[in-house]
């Protein structure tokens, strides 16, 4: 008897994502969150290539956004873009259940309130997600060089999370560099102060997942705010 395994509906975008390529991803945080449906869509039609969707808990950050019963309801909208969700979290741990059961394809969690890094990289992979592992400004890049292998990208953060709007760290782009140097194959994210005066030393490090909030959201014409750091992204890419 021949047995039928049930497709995921997202099944060739998720496989497709494992080469180096340019991915734009933009941040809903500072959006019209009370249009948050709308707001999506209009992102994913203007040329996103994925939802970066930054969850905080008011305990590893000083702010409070969404969690996954948010993601749910906008997942069942919006069935088949690729769904990353930023855990800001204290214990990422405890939201992995509830964030694949939502069907999140990406679980990007923070490596520093976390005592047993394998073990969630494990639990998130047995879960079905992807694995993002991301450090604040003031974490070294060689901490997560233990674990790069088991994760599918790396983010690397260009401003302190918790808030939008903030002034890009340029000087994050050496650990940008290093991971590119040492890593050529890795996917590697940035997110904080990205958008059209920022993206080309992002680029030139080596980034190839570009999270933009404000400069998108703000943007009067976001599939030309989309299109810029694409461009930008791809004049790097080998
Ligand atoms: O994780 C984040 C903040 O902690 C956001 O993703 C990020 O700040 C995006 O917004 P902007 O591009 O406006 O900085
Ligand atoms: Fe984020």
């Amino acid at each position: 008897m021949k047995i039928e395994i049930s497709q995921n509906p997202r099944k060739d975008l998720v496989s497709n994502m494992s080469h180096v390529k340019c991915m734009i991803g933009p941040s809903i945080l500072n959006s019209d969150l009370s249009n948050l449906y709308n707001e999506s869509q209009n992102l994913l039609d203007s040329g996103a290539d994925y939802l970066h969707l930054d969850v905080m808990d008011g305990t590893f950050v000083p702010n409070l956004t969404f969690g996954h019963p948010v993601v749910k309801c906008l997942r069942n909208k919006i069935p088949k873009a690729f769904f990353e969700t930023h855990m800001m979290v204290q214990n990422p741990e405890q939201w992995i259940e509830p964030m694949a059961d939502a069907n999140v394809d990406q679980y990007t969690f923070h490596i520093e309130p976390v005592n047993n890094v394998p073990q969630v990289i494990r639990k998130i992979k047995e879960s079905g997600m992807k694995v993002g592992l991301a450090i604040k400004p003031k974490t070294p890049v060689d901490v997560i060089s233990e674990y790069i292998e088991s994760a599918d990208l790396v983010l690397i953060m260009t401003v302190e999370p918790g808030f939008g709007g903030q002034k890009f760290m340029q000087d994050m782009m050496p650990k940008v560099k290093w991971l590119r140097d040492n890593y050529p194959t890795l996917n590697i994210e940035v997110d904080g102060g990205v958008g059209a005066n920022t993206i080309d030393d992002c680029a030139k490090a080596g980034a190839n997942w570009i999270v933009s909030g404000t400069a998108v959201i703000n943007c009067p014409d976001r599939k030309q705010a989309i299109s810029t750091l694409k461009s930008s992204v791809q004049k790097y890419l080998s």
